[in-house]
């Protein structure tokens, strides 16, 4: 199968070159420099000259505070930028796989969202994202869109290593304690498109959630994150974890305090787990050595 994959270099690409680099695909991975998706006209001649059966779409603009300034520029990569890819894939027959997030919903919720849910979106990353959902829809319907949530990887920028740094820089560290989300390991995400690509999919086509297989605040994953950190040695001395309200804890975007996902239907059509990030938090740190 001829897979080709866009935002190569961020945490869900790189994952996806390591999982998709143990089997007989043929993948094709492009990073921004290689392959811009804001710019249309190159994706559709990069996506006819290679011609994939399946485009995975994991570019996107993803600093969810400074998006609040530049509603624009995360506009034209999350929302334009994923309707190109979709015109690009209908152009050639190709399933297309696309990430989305938990921020589309504003967090009302006491219960596990579902697929079905309305959604809300309380930031410009939300609603960018969202708009990038709705385009899919509108453009190419042999597609599979994930949404996902507090991704987490040995790769590029996350919540575990903005930890793993602050609890290397100080002896406390102060975290909201009433945000709650399922975190999802990178890997387990990949591994997901994986099992997309080899499962005869046709009738399966369509909105899928899939995240961490347990609920946490940021600051209870942050406590899982160093105390495995602790115990591995990665740290020299273990900070305190403060437990913050979100209200003094100031940011630009506004972010859901409830936002998790429910991964049951993923789970029934696909026969995969959620990701289990409590195992994840582990790969982190060993693949993080030894990559
Ligand atoms: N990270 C998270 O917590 C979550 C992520 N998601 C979704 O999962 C998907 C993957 O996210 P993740 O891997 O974590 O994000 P990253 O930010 O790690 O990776 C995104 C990649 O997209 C690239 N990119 C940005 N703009 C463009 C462009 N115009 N053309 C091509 N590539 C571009 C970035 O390049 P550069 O670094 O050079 O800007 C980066 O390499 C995204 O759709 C995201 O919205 C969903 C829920 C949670
Ligand atoms: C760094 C830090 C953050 N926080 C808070 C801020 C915020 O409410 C929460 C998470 O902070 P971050 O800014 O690291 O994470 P954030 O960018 O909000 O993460 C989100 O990224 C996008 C791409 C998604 O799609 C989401 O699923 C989610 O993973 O923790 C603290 O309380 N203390 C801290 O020291």
């Amino acid at each position: 199968m001829k897979v080709l994959l866009t935002g190569a270099g961020g945490q869900v690409g790189r994952c996806i070159q390591d999982v998709f680099s143990c089997t007989n695909h043929e993948l094709l991975p492009l990073d921004r420099g290689q392959l811009d998706i804001t710019d249309k006209e190159r994706v559709l001649d990069v996506v006819r000259e290679f011609s994939p059966d399946v485009i995975i779409n994991a570019a996107a603009y993803t600093s969810v505070d400074r998006a609040e300034k530049e509603r624009e520029l995360a506009r034209a990569v999350n929302a334009l930028g994923a309707e190109n890819i979709a015109i690009a894939a209908m152009q050639v027959d190709a399933l297309l796989i696309h990430f989305s997030t938990d921020y589309v919903f504003d967090g009302n919720k006491t219960t596990p969202y579902i697929e079905e849910d309305a959604t809300n979106p309380q930031s410009v990353y939300g609603e960018t994202k969202l708009e990038g959902e709705r385009a899919i829809r509108r453009v190419w319907g042999k597609h599979f869109i994930l949404r996902t949530s507090w991704v987490f990887s040995e790769y590029g920028n996350n919540f575990f290593k903005t930890m793993l740094r602050l609890a290397r820089e100080d002896n406390e560290i102060r975290v909201v304690d009433d945000q709650y989300g399922c975190p999802a390991y990178a890997g387990d995400i990949a591994t997901a498109c994986l099992k997309i690509c080899e499962t005869d999919a046709e009738k399966k086509y369509g909105l899928y959630h899939y995240a961490g297989n347990e609920v946490v605040s940021w600051c209870e994953f942050a406590r899982a994150i160093l105390s495995v950190a602790g115990q591995r040695g990665k740290i020299a001395s273990m900070p305190k974890v403060a437990a913050l309200s979100t209200i003094d804890y100031p940011t630009a975007a506004k972010r859901p305090s409830y936002s998790v996902v429910s991964s049951a239907k993923f789970v029934q059509e696909f026969s995969l787990p959620p990701s289990n990030w409590v195992e994840g938090i582990e790969r982190t740190f060993f693949y993080g050595e030894m990559r």
